[in-house]
């Protein structure tokens, strides 16, 4: 208690100037003023100055530790100050304390105590105000000269006796301030201005302590929020709520994590939840690739789990942790809610089967084509959609069956009318387009005419084109009207053709037909029994000859017109050649006959 009580009395120094010309103007000692402030000051009074310096000590410690070194830097000043203050009379130490207040003139008799003197430098060199400094001094002054302040300050708080108002003042550190502000000088002013500063620095600094002590400052400000509301006080406060906003700020993550603890849990429960159907879905995706079809349908199961899962009901019964056993609960009607969602998904994934199995019955249809006994099915399978897994097996032979039914109905009738149309194109082709006037038919062979060559007594020579685009000459003998006989011999012409059959320089019989068979047949057996009869009037022979580019009569009747023309006689050498032609040829006829 005296220690504490020791602590304001440096701070008194300044007031009591400020104050003895209006309350102890009579004192002019320090014993006087001693006796008169125990006389003055009751106990009670004691107590509240007390009580008022530990309500502010926290604020004042906190605020010397911040400003010690711009105090430790005006010790030098303090020095010079301590040795001019020395050295100059009590006047000159009055003439300081004139510049500062002019009240104080009347207290200069009464700081002619060296001690006070001191003191009195020591406040004046000292730019702030003397409460406020000497208790920063106080904790954190490392000098001896210091730490005997409190043996001084107890004298003269022993001796010196401080009006009640003055006490006050003194305790009421805002207050104290803004006197000095007013009074001092703007050197005073500058150097409050700047222990205001080192407030909101230090607070800056202690900011970082506040985020490990936030409590403490929270109950530092209580603390000052309770007690004398002083304009410092408030400065802290503004700058200790702008410093809470700032640090809230930069430690949003921090402060939800901790602060936004609800919410926290809501998601950590929701990324508990989440987290298993990100492994169910991992898993599934696995399984896709690892697995075939069957993968194919488990995504959807999980992705439709999933979205049930992601149910606000859901969400808010698994976000908290210790519903996990009640979300193991709600897991089963949920894993038996996802039951029928699965099994539609497997009723869609048969309804995809289905186009499979179609496919697949497509080449099976093929196989069971001609397996007659599968079309027996093909009703079962149309009542397919119905029908459970097992019909789906007595389904694909039905699909198989209308897939074959389907090819196989249109094939017969094609198959009908393909032979209808062949039979038709056959039929019709020889009866149609056989035109008596442009082809021949010979043996059953076309020949088309391209032209008469010449004409005989009972024929005519035509020129003709086969079906292989070969030309020939096409000799047709009309046998209407005439007898056998001579019919006869006209076919004996074919047989000694059929003798020349290879013979060099010799027109080669290709083909023949005789329309009469019986003349025909009698030809060949070289027997004449009804020489008399008549052929029928539709009787013709058909010779198919080599083409001649050039025969004897044709070439001996332009010999003729270009002899005319020149007066010239036929070439006696010429005719050697061709009547030498004609010897051979006759000697072969006559050889093969
Ligand atoms: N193979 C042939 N190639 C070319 N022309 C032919 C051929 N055969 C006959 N000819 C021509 O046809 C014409 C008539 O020939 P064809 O043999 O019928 O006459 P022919 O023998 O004189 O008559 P026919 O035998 O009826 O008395 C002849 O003038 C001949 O030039």
């Amino acid at each position: 208690m005296d220690r504490e009580a020791n602590l304001p009395l440096p701070s008194l120094r300044p007031p009591k100037n400020l104050v003895f010309p209006a309350t102890n103007a009579a004192d002019t000692t320090s014993s006087s003023s001693s006796s008169s402030f125990s006389s003055s000051s009751p106990p009670d009074f004691l107590r509240q100055v007390q009580a008022a310096l530990k309500r502010h000590r926290p604020l004042g410690i906190m605020q010397t530790n911040n400003s010690i070194k711009p105090r430790r830097t005006l010790i030098p000043q303090r020095e010079a100050s301590r040795s001019v203050a020395s050295n100059v009379d009590p006047t000159t130490g009055t003439k300081k304390s004139q510049g500062v207040v002019p009240l104080s003139k009347d207290s200069i008799p009464q700081t002619k105590n060296p001690v006070t003197v001191i003191r009195e430098t020591h406040a004046d060199a000292s730019p702030f105000p003397g409460t406020i400094t000497k208790t920063f001094d106080e904790s954190s002054n490392p000098f001896d000269t210091q730490r005997e302040q409190p043996e001084s300050v107890i004298a003269t708080k022993e001796d010196n006796q401080t009006p009640r108002t003055c006490v006050e003042s003194q305790l009421v550190e805002g207050k104290r301030k803004v006197q000095f502000a007013t009074v001092n000088k703007a050197t005073s002013q500058e150097m409050e201005w700047d222990v205001s500063n080192q407030v909101e620095v230090s607070n800056v600094d202690n900011d970082e302590m506040k985020q490990h002590n936030f409590q403490n400052m929270e109950s530092d400000v209580t603390l000052r929020s309770d007690g004398a509301v002083t304009s410092l006080a408030k400065r802290a406060m503004v700058v200790q709520d702008q410093l809470h906003q700032l640090r809230n700020f930069l430690n949003q993550p921090a402060t939800q994590s901790s602060v936004v603890g609800p919410s926290c849990a809501t998601t950590t429960s929701v990324n508990s939840t989440s987290a298993p159907m990100l492994n169910s879905t991992t898993y599934c995706s696995r399984l896709r690739t690892e697995s075939g079809s069957q993968s194919a349908v488990e995504p959807l199961r999980d992705s439709n789990a999933n979205s049930q899962q992601l149910t606000p009901g859901n969400l808010e019964q698994l976000s908290h942790p210790l519903l996990k056993d009640t979300s193991a609960m709600l897991i089963d009607p949920r894993t038996t809610a996802t039951q029928p969602s699965t099994s539609a998904i497997h009723s869609q994934f048969k309804e995809l089967d289905l186009p499979k199995e179609q496919k697949g019955s497509v080449p099976e249809a093929h196989d069971i084509a001609n397996n007659p006994s599968l079309v027996v099915d093909k009703p079962t399978k149309e009542r397919g959609p119905a029908d459970d897994g097992t019909d789906v097996q007595p389904q694909r032979p039905m699909s198989r069956n209308s897939s074959l039914n389907v090819k196989l109905e249109p094939s017969k009738p094609e198959n009908k009318e393909k032979v209808a149309s062949s039979s038709k194109g056959t039929s019709a082709p020889r009866k149609r387009s056989y035109d008596p006037d442009l082809f021949f038919k010979v043996n059953g062979k076309l020949y088309q005419r391209l032209g008469k060559i010449g004409s005989g007594g009972s024929s005519e020579v035509h020129k003709v084109i086969s079906s292989d685009c070969t030309i020939y000459a096409l000799k047709k003998i009309k046998l209407k009207g005439r007898d056998y006989g001579t019919a006869y011999g006209f076919c004996q012409e074919i047989l000694y053709l059929n003798k020349l059959k290879g013979k060099n320089n010799i027109i080669q019989l290709i083909d023949y037909e005789v329309t009469d068979k019986a003349l025909l047949h009698e030809v060949m057996n070289s027997s004449m029994s009804n020489k008399d009869g008549r052929v029928k009037d539709d009787g013709c022979i058909y010779m198919v000859l080599e083409y001649g580019e050039i025969d004897l009569a044709h070439m001996l009747a332009q010999k003729w017109k270009e002899m005319d023309s020149s007066n010239q006689t036929i070439d006696d050498n010429w005719l050697r050649f061709y009547w030498q032609v004609l010897g051979l040829h006759l000697a072969l006829h006559h050889s093969c006959s």
